[in-house]
């Protein structure tokens, strides 16, 4: 991608990820929702993506946007998903669009799915032994609003894709967790995804070629309940780590390189 790069919800978790990962490798444009603490080493705007204004100065001279900003929390009410991550990412495709942005990297979620995590199924589905796995065509099953917002981001793109043929990759990011998988939690340890697999999947997506994908962002995990072949297949993702190679927050086997 040789156009400046929108990346929304710079000043979170994900956000940074990126930026350590990837920082140096493209002309990005920050999205903050308030005023970065430190002045960011690339060109940023402070804005709300529930604002068509601060939206349409966002997507300003694009080429392309990996969209994170958004109510993360698994528990957030409706109200708070409905403006921040529906209408956000509506607002946010629509100014795509009209911009002539070539390609939108979503940040869906583990949660668009979650409600295939049954009590029959868990927590067995979590170990390496079990094989149940998820491979992004299934149809979307939320275990909550935030997951149903996120699978609503989803079909936003099947439509601006189908409709206005902007590219479309929707990751399923897993969980996001620095350093480490998280420690005592099966299913965290099952869709753990590092802070360089991170990175490395948003640069994926911003490098290949496709049309609309829906893929799962975590690492190589020995637990994983969803198929990294489409990632792989259509992205050429490449995860180096995995959850099984820790004890705790020790890292036990080291990553091919
Ligand atoms: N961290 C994780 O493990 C996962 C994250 N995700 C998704 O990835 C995205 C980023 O998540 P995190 O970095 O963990 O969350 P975060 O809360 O650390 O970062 C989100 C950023 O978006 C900003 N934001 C929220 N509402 C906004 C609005 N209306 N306008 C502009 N900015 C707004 C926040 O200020 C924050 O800086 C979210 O969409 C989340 O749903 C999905 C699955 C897992
Ligand atoms: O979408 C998200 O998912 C992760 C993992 O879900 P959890 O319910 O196992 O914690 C969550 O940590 C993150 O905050 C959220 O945005």
């Amino acid at each position: 991608m040789d156009d400046p790069v929108l990346l929304t919800g710079a000043g979170g978790a994900v956000g940074e990820a990126i930026l350590e990962g990837i920082g140096d490798a493209y002309e990005w444009k920050l999205m903050f929702h308030s005023p970065p603490a430190e002045e960011p080493s690339h060109e940023f705007l402070v804005g709300d993506v529930a604002d068509d204004e601060d939206v349409a100065a966002a997507v300003d001279g694009v080429g392309a946007i990996i969209h994170l900003a958004g109510d993360p929390r698994p528990e957030a009410p409706w109200d708070s998903v409905l403006a921040n991550n529906i209408d956000g990412t509506q607002k946010m495709y629509e100014a795509a669009v009209d911009e002539g942005v070539e390609k939108f990297v979503y940040a869906s979620s583990n949660h668009a799915v979650g409600a295939f995590e049954t009590d029959r199924r868990t927590p067995e589905m979590y170990r390496e032994e079990a094989d149940f796995l998820l491979d992004g065509t299934e149809f979307p099953r939320p275990g909550n609003l935030y997951g149903v917002s996120k699978a609503t981001g989803e079909i936003l793109g099947r439509y601006y894709h189908d409709e206005y043929g902007i590219d479309v990759c929707n990751i399923r990011i897993g969980n996001l967790t620095r350093g480490h998988p998280p420690i005592d939690y099966e299913r965290g340890q099952a869709m753990w995804l590092s802070y360089p697999d991170c990175a490395h999947i948003h640069e994926c997506a911003l490098e290949a070629d496709y049309d609309f994908e829906i893929v799962y962002g975590i690492s190589d995990n020995d637990r994983k309940y969803y198929s990294l072949e489409r990632a792989k297949e259509a992205l050429g993702y490449t995860p180096r780590d995995n959850s099984a190679h820790f004890e705790g927050d020790e890292r036990v086997v080291e990553p091919d390189v």
